[in-house]
């Protein structure tokens, strides 16, 4: 497995450019809140650790999944660096969850290639609860760090090309 007892947002901070010139937003998805609270709470902490200023960071929710799409759209047309979509997807006893993660997949894809500010994707997408507490600071880190430092780096190419 992929993430099995690894955890993936341990980071060298010498190896991350410095976000103190950068603005980022961050849209969270309010469905799954316990989770995705704790995915915001590792990207806010991550850009912060790297020199962002609290003041340049702005949050936005929505209230689900499929809304990041929206939310980080209309994200886009402010004056931010990067931007972040931060949701829990997790499966139910329909096909609901094939659609809601290939519809979001999609559209934050979309933006990316059709607007000039990118938008990472930390949308979880997961079998079970257990294993969105298990990456949203649990056993297999944080996706928001890891989404956090993707934004960085981003803005930084975005900022030289
Ligand atoms: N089941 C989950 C959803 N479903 C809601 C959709 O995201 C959307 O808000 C609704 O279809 C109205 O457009 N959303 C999640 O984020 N996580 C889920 O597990
Ligand atoms: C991803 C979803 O929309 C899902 O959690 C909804 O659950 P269900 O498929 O049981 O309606």
């Amino acid at each position: 497995m992929a993430t099995a007892n690894k955890n993936l947002s341990d980071y060298d901070k010498a190896s991350i450019p410095n976000a103190s010139n950068y603005r980022f937003g961050i849209v969270v998805s309010e469905w799954n809140d316990t989770i995705t609270e704790g995915l915001y709470e590792g990207a806010y902490n991550a850009l912060i650790d790297n020199g962002a200023l609290p003041a340049n960071i702005i949050r936005w929710n929505v209230p689900g999944s499929f809304e990041l799409i929206y939310g980080c759209k209309k994200m886009q047309e402010q004056m931010v660096n990067a931007v972040i979509a931060i949701g829990s997807v997790i499966q139910g006893e329909t096909k609901h969850f094939d659609f809601v993660c290939e519809g979001v997949t999609q559209g934050i894809k979309d933006l990316n290639v059709m607007r000039e500010t990118p938008v990472i994707f930390c949308v979880l997408t997961d079998n079970n609860i257990q294993q969105s507490i298990d990456r949203s600071g649990g056993k297999h880190g944080n996706k928001g760090t890891e989404a956090a430092i993707a934004a960085i780096k981003m803005a930084e190419l975005r900022e030289n090309n």
